[in-house]
C-alpha cells in the first residue's frame, strides 16, 4: 500500500492487542468510507432487485453489518460458514460446510459477501456450491483481496481493496480465533506467531 502505516497507538481503539500489532495497513476510516463507496455501487447496480446478502461466516461478519447498513435498499441476509484452512495461516483447500444457509436460494439474486480472497479456495468452491442451487444471479463483494496469492481466478464484481501477500487481522479476520473485533486491518509482529 501507497499510504504510511499508521503507528497501532495513534489509533485508540487497539482493544488492547497494542503489543501484538506490527502495522496497520487499512484504518477504520478507510475502510468505512470503502464501504460506502461499494454500499452505492451495489445500490445502483441492484436498483431493481431484491438481494439476498450471502455472508460468508466468520470472517465477513464485520463487514456484512457495516455493509447491509450502508447499502440503501430492502436486503434479506443468510450466512453459511465453512472451513479450509487446515493451519491458522494456510488453506488446504478442502472445504467442509460447518453451517449451511436456512433456506433455499433458487431464483433469488444472491450477493456474497466476504471478508478476504487469498488463495480463492474458498470462494472457488463457494460459486460451485451455490451456483448448483439455482439463484437467479450470483455475484460476490469481498472487502479485500490478495491478488499475489491466488491460485484459483474467481469471478468478484465488487472488491474493496487489493493488498499485499501478507497475513492479515482486524475487522472479522483472525489469527488463531483472536483479533477479530479490532475496527482496522493490520499485520500482526513474527513473534506472535512464535509464541
Ligand atoms: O481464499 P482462501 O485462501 O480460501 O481464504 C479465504 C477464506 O479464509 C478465511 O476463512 P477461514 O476458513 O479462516 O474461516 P473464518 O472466516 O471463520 O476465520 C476467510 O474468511 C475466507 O473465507
Ligand atoms: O490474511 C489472512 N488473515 C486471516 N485470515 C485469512 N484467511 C485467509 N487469509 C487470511
Amino acid at each position: 500500500m501507497s499510504e504510511p502505516a499508521t503507528a497501532p497507538a495513534e489509533l485508540g481503539n487497539d482493544h488492547g492487542y497494542g503489543p501484538d500489532i506490527d502495522h496497520v495497513l487499512l484504518s477504520e476510516e478507510q475502510i468505512q468510507a470503502k464501504i460506502a463507496e461499494l454500499a452505492d455501487q451495489v445500490a445502483g447496480d441492484y436498483a431493481e432487485r431484491e438481494v439476498l446478502l450471502v455472508g460468508v461466516l466468520k470472517g465477513a461478519v464485520l463487514f456484512m453489518s457495516d455493509f447491509a447498513r450502508a447499502l440503501r435498499l430492502p436486503t434479506q441476509m443468510e450466512f453459511m460458514a465453512v472451513s479450509s484452512y487446515g493451519s491458522a495461516t494456510s488453506s488446504s483447500g478442502v472445504v467442509r460446510i460447518l453451517k449451511d444457509l436456512d433456506r433455499d436460494i433458487s431464483d433469488k439474486h444472491v450477493l456474497v459477501i466476504e471478508d478476504i480472497i487469498d488463495s480463492g479456495l474458498t470462494l472457488s468452491w463457494l460459486l460451485k456450491n451455490l451456483g448448483g442451487r439455482r439463484p437467479a444471479s450470483l455475484e460476490v463483494c469481498a472487502l479485500l483481496r490478495k491478488p499475489d496469492a491466488v491460485k484459483v481466478d474467481v469471478p468478484v464484481r465488487y472488491v474493496g481493496f487489493d493488498i499485499p501477500n501478507e497475513f492479515v487481522v482486524g475487522y472479522g479476520l483472525d489469527y488463531a480465533e483472536r483479533y477479530r473485533d479490532l475496527p482496522y486491518i493490520a499485520t500482526l509482529k513474527p513473534e506472535v506467531y512464535s509464541s
